[in-house]
């Protein structure tokens, strides 16, 4: 039976308020960034209970890999960890700029102005192309100690919490854009695929050639 990546992310209330075990927030150093279409990009991600020292290598190690692949956020899925956490750097430079670290985010403000921006992703080397998203969103979630926390964000660090709140939904760039901006980068996402195919010897997971499209495109604000 074939399961549409739609159908995939509809848990039910309990399966998303899972919480992380400790075996789950285990890795191993140092970290590799996980490409399209490998399935763990898919899945679903667990929330985090417990902050502890494992919890800090863990976040140390993002930003680490996160600068060394010249990223300007990163999210745990991309990392191989299937756990509700980001980090994020817009000036994508240590030392320089802000390094801010969501822990359980939620989204509970989008403002109505939508902009076009031209996005890369680091599980998609190489690839930019055009995606809509809010201007500014307000959003809520846990620091690195547990302490809950508001901001608000706009411009950049708005563009960047979305791109990665939206790992942590399982939901890649690519399920945002036009039918038009997708057809400019097919041939690359059909690339990552062999690739995929080739390397693990299994059927990509997903294509994006025959996939019924995930209609995200307009869809802010539902979780
Ligand atoms: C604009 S949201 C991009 C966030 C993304 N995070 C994870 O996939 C990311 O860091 N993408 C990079 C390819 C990126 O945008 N890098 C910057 C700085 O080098 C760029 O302008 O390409
Ligand atoms: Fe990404």
């Amino acid at each position: 039976m074939k399961v549409s990546a739609q159908a995939r992310r509809s848990f039910s209330s309990s399966q998303k308020d899972e919480i992380a075990s400790p075996s789950d927030l285990q890795f191993e150093s140092p970290l590799k960034i996980v490409k399209y279409p490998d399935p763990i990009l898919r899945a679903n991600n667990k929330r985090i209970g417990t902050f502890d020292e494992n919890l800090k290598k863990l976040v140390d190690e993002m930003f680490d890999i996160m600068y060394k692949t010249d990223g300007i956020g990163l999210s745990a899925p991309q990392v191989g960890m299937n756990v509700r956490l980001m980090v994020f750097n817009s000036a994508g430079e240590r030392g320089v700029g802000e390094e801010i670290v969501l822990i359980n985010p939620k989204i509970y403000k989008y403002f109505r102005k939508k902009v076009l921006f031209e996005e890369g992703c680091l599980s998609f080397p190489g690839i930019y192309a055009n995606v809509e998203r809010p201007e500014s969103v307000k959003v809520v979630a846990q620091d690195i100690t547990g302490s809950k926390f508001t901001a608000n964000l706009s411009g950049l660090s708005a563009r960047v919490f979305q791109h990665e709140f939206d790992h942590l939904q399982g939901t890649l760039f690519f399920d945002r854009m036009t039918e038009e901006v997708l057809d400019g980068i097919r041939a690359e996402l059909e690339a990552l695929e062999k690739k995929y195919e080739e390397m693990t010897g299994s059927p990509s997971p997903e294509k994006v050639e025959s996939c019924v499209r995930n209609r995200v495109v307009a869809g802010f604000g539902r979780s």
